[in-house]
């Protein structure tokens, strides 16, 4: 299958003369929730603007949905909806006049079933003839991605969608992207809420100092570069470590009463049943074990400061 995005040796070298990408290549395929992890400056912005056609690239090519974005610009564009960081609409206008004129700008005949569909979907139909500036803050961002799928794109961009807004609004939008995309709208979207990409991604990448350094099945990243932490509460404290543990991933905690185990989460269980073991026939007790996964943001930190 072809994918919904094509990224091809892509670089960006800024009028100043900074390259802010280099030779990108990346495939995003259809009806997925693709985020894109990276530190600031890290180019995640660049990379959007290009693939929407608000920047243009310095060499490489960039399909979206099977249009080269620079000699067939129109069709590429026609596919995109994009949802930005900052809110830009006009305050005066209501919510029904702000998404039906972004229809048009797309050249695309009124629909207003179409607009009805969207408002309803999220969440904003009893608004309809409100005023934007009337509206909170959640709700605005709503209109935001009504915008942006007013002209019935089939690939989303969301940049920073969930950027200050309250855990709430936070998990009701976590559930409109996965409404969207359980309607066959692929979707990419930028964060920098870990916990967000852990929660909604099917494929992450990850991108430092321009560079793409690593594109992954979420559940495969978590089971490849996460850890697990054992720890066993003893029952009476340990001077030392004993030389016999020497030589694992272990350590002893400084008032003594607490070992922590750390491997990987694919090595699993067969360290651990030896371990106790081995602590057993060593007459080391213990009262209490608790074991804990290292999260995604343990794992991107890894990642971006290496
Ligand atoms: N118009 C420009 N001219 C020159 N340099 C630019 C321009 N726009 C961005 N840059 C530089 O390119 C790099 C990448 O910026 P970009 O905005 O793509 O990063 P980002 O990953 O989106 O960051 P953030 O997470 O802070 O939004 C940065 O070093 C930035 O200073």
């Amino acid at each position: 299958m072809q994918p919904d995005i094509s990224v091809r040796n892509l670089s960006k070298v800024y009028a100043g003369g900074f390259q802010a990408l280099k030779n990108i290549n990346l495939d995003i395929q259809r009806g997925e929730i693709f985020a894109l992890l990276g530190p600031n400056g890290a180019g995640k912005t660049t990379l959007i603007s290009i693939i929407c056609g608000i920047v243009n690239l310095s060499s490489g090519t960039v399909l979206a949905s099977g249009h080269d974005i620079v000699r067939d610009y129109r069709a590429a564009r026609s596919a995109i909806g994009l949802v930005p960081q900052e809110l830009n609409t006009d305050a005066f206008e209501t919510v029904w006049d702000a998404v039906s004129f972004s229809r048009g700008l797309f050249g695309k005949p009124a629909n207003p079933a179409h607009i009805e569909k969207v408002l309803k979907d999220l969440s904003l139909w009893d608004k309809r003839n409100s005023r934007i500036m009337s509206l909170s803050g959640g709700m605005k961002r709503r209109v935001m991605i009504a915008k942006a799928l007013s002209h019935e794109p089939r690939i989303l961009f969301l940049d920073e969608p969930t950027a200050g807004v309250d855990v709430e609004l936070r998990r009701d939008m976590w559930e409109m992207v996965r409404g969207l995309r359980a309607n066959g709208v692929t979707i990419i979207l930028t964060t920098h809420y870990i916990e967000e990409a852990e929660e909604m991604a099917d494929r992450i990448g990850v991108i430092r100092q321009g560079e793409i350094i690593l594109v992954e099945g979420k559940d495969q990243l978590m089971a490849k570069l996460g850890k697990k932490e054992l720890r066993l509460l003893l029952q009476q404290p340990l001077e030392s470590l004993p030389g016999e543990l020497a030589a694992e991933p272990i350590e002893l905690s400084e008032d003594g009463f607490e070992l922590v185990y750390t491997f990987d989460s694919q090595q699993q269980q067969a360290g651990v049943a030896r371990l106790l073991r081995q602590l057993g026939e060593m007459g080391i007790e213990y009262r209490d074990l608790q074991t804990r996964e290292s999260s995604l943001e343990e794992i991107f930190v890894g990642l971006v400061h290496e």
